[in-house]
């Protein structure tokens, strides 16, 4: 779908004329911008970019004309940029502010924009135009952490740790903090690996846990996520800053031992069902799908669902589902 642009040039007219003027522009509806097209030297212009939902996006990265203007000018040319984009009827400004131009946040605060979310070198505010309450969507709620149960089936012994700097020191399944774009199950093997130095591979979900009000999770809530891994090195090489303790141990014992939080008690348990009748029983598997977004693709979990049910025809007879 092509990107439309909402222009919005603010003729900045800067270090020379003694009062900088704004004005802004917006995509006329011939598509042509309303302002100038060859603007003269000094003008800030700033490209608003549309989105599918009416709102207009604007990034203050790059523009080095910016770096001469004082707050209160800056505050005067956004004033006249929303009332434009207003009377365009967008819905929403989204401002991308660079870390080293945060002295324009305060100016775009004081007419109404608020944080929405900040990264390491950038922070992004938004202003709700549209009719009603504000529709924007939040920013990430949630943190997810992985761990990996790393169990061997041939000894029936089970990974665990004990981690420093938790307020107890219980025994656990190794695992961590999820990196942007990492897949669950890559996570799972990085984690054990980093802190056991056991290399292991990914087979399955065994559970989540979702819980709110997380202390040390900066008001997010989190989601734990354990994944049933298959041992391939057995020799510990523990990380000695994130572990106390790390040891392979009889599965029958992490289930019998108090000195564990329940949710490992409960995962040890369902390992054990899993060992004894089958882990078909208590795996999700993952598959990969093509998204509808071309190029990108993602992992679906769930219970193993039976050749002929995944190839079965769309428009199958109700004799068939015997309904
Ligand atoms: N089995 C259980 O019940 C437990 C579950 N979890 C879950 O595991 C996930 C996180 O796993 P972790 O092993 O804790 O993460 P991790 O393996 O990614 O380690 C995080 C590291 O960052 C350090 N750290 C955390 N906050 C810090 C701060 N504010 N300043 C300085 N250092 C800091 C920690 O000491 C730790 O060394 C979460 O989803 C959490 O809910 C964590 C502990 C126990
Ligand atoms: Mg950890």
């Amino acid at each position: 779908m092509p990107r439309l642009l909402s222009w919005g040039c603010w003729r900045a007219a800067l270090a020379r004329a003694r009062h900088p003027i704004f004005s802004a522009g917006h995509r006329g509806t011939s598509g042509g911008r309303s302002c100038a097209r060859d603007p003269p030297a000094g003008v800030v212009e700033l490209q608003g970019e549309l989105d599918r939902f009416g709102g207009v996006s604007v990034s203050l990265a790059g523009l080095s004309s910016l770096d001469r203007l004082d707050a209160a000018t800056f505050q005067r040319g956004l004033l006249a940029a929303i009332q434009q984009w207003r009377s365009e009827g967008r819905i929403a400004v989204w401002l991308h502010i660079p870390i080293l131009q945060s002295r324009f946040i305060a100016p775009a605060a004081s007419l109404g924009f608020s944080f929405h979310h900040a990264e390491s070198d950038s922070s992004t505010l938004t202003l709700w135009l549209g009719e009603g309450p504000n529709r924007l969507p939040r920013y990430a709620t949630h943190q997810v952490g992985v761990a990996g149960a790393v169990f061997d089936e041939n000894t029936r012994k089970i990974l665990i740790v004990q981690d420093r700097n938790k307020l107890k020191n219980m025994w656990k399944f190794p695992g961590g903090l999820s990196e942007p774009g990492e897949d669950i199950g890559d996570t799972a093997v990085r984690e054990v690996f980093e802190e056991t130095g056991i290399k292991s591979e990914f087979r399955s979900l065994l559970s989540i846990r979702q819980q709110h009000g997380n202390p040390g999770v900066f008001g997010k809530s989190d989601m734990y996520i354990i994944c049933r891994l298959k041992p391939y090195s057995f020799t510990i090489n523990f990380c000695q800053h994130e572990c106390l303790r790390c040891e392979w141990i009889d599965l029958y014992d992490l289930v019998k031992t108090e000195n564990t939080t329940p949710i490992t008690s409960r995962v040890a348990r369902l390992l054990l069902y899993g060992y004894k009748e089958g882990f078909d029983k208590i795996d999700l598997t993952m598959e990969e799908f093509p998204a509808v977004y071309t190029g990108l693709f993602y992992k679906l979990y769930h219970k193993k669902l039976p050749e002929n049910y995944k190839t079965m025809i769309k428009n199958v007879p109700n004799s068939y589902l015997n309904v």
